[in-house]
């Protein structure tokens, strides 16, 4: 072991969305902060990470890829107009014009007289958990609780299938089930499908250029933290991976909720007990991407959504993009289905994928893909998942928790998890996050 005889004022620890907004604040506020970004990847962007384009001809984003809630109050917006990043998509995910198909497991279009009938009661559902948030102040139940009593009088199969197409979606949003979301919480910010542009250099590629170009932030890469140790009054010390020992006044911890919940690092002493309990208490979900190109397009020119309605389990492969000039396929999977599928090898999960194309597509050949992507967010020790919910019995407070200083104040928090009083789960989420510790640290250093 050997220590950076350097003394940092605040080393931030993980370089995705929120250590990089923290030291952009740090950078901006204050010349004389000492500061330093610990990062164990050897890139930067953490679950926003775009993959290069000689792989499929053009980047590709295999975590995160629509800046949600676009408009000038997003602390991207400013970025995107700076770098003039002009090439974008705006994306409806429900899009129900002539650019997407809504299928049934066999392949045959969804009658609309079905989905109009299978929509209603799925938004009379919805009523049900509006109203629940209101009336019922003190307890919380899963969505599929309160749902249940109205959903099982459904006695037709087809009706039933489009409804639970319905409910998939909301599953979507939240990479989860609704047997776990709060009935209370879930999707408590319910404006994230609005206003989504994608870039088509890549989110990934975007928060690179921020950190990277627009403001050369000092990160240092392949440094995975093992330990923070607090015992000490005045210096906190970080042991890393690859045996050098960081010293600091503060220390600002940005990982993912999913490492925390699995204890990835160690504190020293423990972490307090409201503190471990919050890890415990908040969702976290898991969302996956499986990306194909094709030697051709069997699916349709102009078709760039496919909606696809299970029949065995509610939303087995419910959500597919392609940009059909590229003979690309997106196929999105989270919750149960997304772990199952992490579980086996590239090849099966293929095969996987191929019989349901198959399947969905019965009157045309499809040849095996000529490339294929498929991410593993939750076997991925730096994420282990892709992004937090509500779960039953999780609230605002404990996010607050999530985000609360600990250890004499010297221990900060951010990340998408803890974006209290604003959304979370997002890139712009953990942004503002960041943004919000840097603060409180400038004015406890005295800067602002
Ligand atoms: C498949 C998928 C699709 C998504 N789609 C969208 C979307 O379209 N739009 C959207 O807004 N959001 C989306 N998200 C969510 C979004 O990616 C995250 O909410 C956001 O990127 C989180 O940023 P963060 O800074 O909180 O965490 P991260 O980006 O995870 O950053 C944390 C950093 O900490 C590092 N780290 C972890 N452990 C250690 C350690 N021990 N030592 C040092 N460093 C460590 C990690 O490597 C990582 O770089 C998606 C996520 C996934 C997985």
């Amino acid at each position: 072991m050997s220590t950076d005889n350097r003394y940092y004022d605040v080393i931030i620890i993980g370089c995705g969305a929120a250590g990089i907004a923290a030291g952009i604040e740090l950078q901006e506020q204050s010349s004389e902060t000492k500061f330093l970004i610990l990062e164990a990847r050897h890139r930067i962007g953490g679950r926003a990470w775009t993959i290069d384009s000689d792989i499929f001809g053009f980047p590709i984003d295999l975590g995160a890829s629509w800046i949600h809630h676009y408009s000038p109050t997003n602390p991207f917006y400013r970025y995107h107009q700076q770098l003039k990043i002009d090439e974008e998509e705006i994306i409806d995910f429900e899009d129900h014009s002539c650019c997407s198909l809504f299928i049934d497991y066999d392949g045959e279009k969804i009658p609309s007289n079905v989905s109009y009938q299978a929509n209603r009661i799925g938004e009379n559902l919805i009523e049900l958990l509006n109203d629940y948030k209101e009336v019922e102040i003190n307890q919380d139940k899963s969505v599929e609780e309160v749902i249940k009593e109205k959903y099982d009088q459904i006695k037709d199969e087809q009706i039933k299938r489009y409804v639970d197409f319905f409910l998939s979606k909301l599953e979507y949003y939240e990479a989860s089930n609704i047997s776990k979301l709060s009935a209370k919480y879930w999707n408590s910010e319910n404006d994230t499908i609005q206003c989504n542009i994608a870039l088509k250099s890549g989110y990934g590629n975007f928060l690179t250029q921020i950190a990277t170009q627009l403001h050369q932030l000092p990160i240092q890469l392949d440094t995975i933290v093992n330990s923070i140790d607090t015992n000490d009054p005045i210096y906190i010390y970080i042991h890393t991976s690859n045996s050098i020992v960081y010293k600091c006044k503060y220390v600002l911890i940005t990982v993912p909720l999913g490492c925390l919940k699995i204890h990835t690092i160690e504190f020293k002493p423990q972490l307090p007990e409201w503190k471990m309990q919050a890890i415990i208490s908040m969702g976290y979900g898991l969302m996956n991407k499986i990306v194909l190109q094709f030697s051709s397009n069997f699916w349709g020119n102009n078709i760039t959504q496919i909606h696809h309605a299970s029949r065995d389990t509610r939303g087995i492969f419910r959500y597919i993009i392609s940009t059909p000039k590229s003979n690309i396929l997106i196929l999105f999977v989270v919750d149960h289905f997304a772990h199952e599928l992490e579980e086996l090898t590239d090849q099966e999960i293929i095969e996987h994928v191929m019989t349901f194309l198959r399947k969905i597509f019965p009157h045309v050949t499809i040849e095996q893909p000529l490339k294929f992507q498929i991410s593993r967010w939750s076997n991925d020790k730096f994420s282990c998942g892709s992004f937090s919910n509500f779960p039953v019995n999780a609230n605002q407070q404990t996010v607050k928790d999530l985000a609360r200083e600990c250890s004499e104040g010297r221990l900060h928090w951010a990340g998408e998890h803890t974006n209290y009083g604003n959304s979370i789960g997002c890139v712009d989420s953990a942004f503002e996050s960041g943004q919000r510790e840097a603060k409180k640290l400038l004015k406890k250093l005295n800067i602002k």
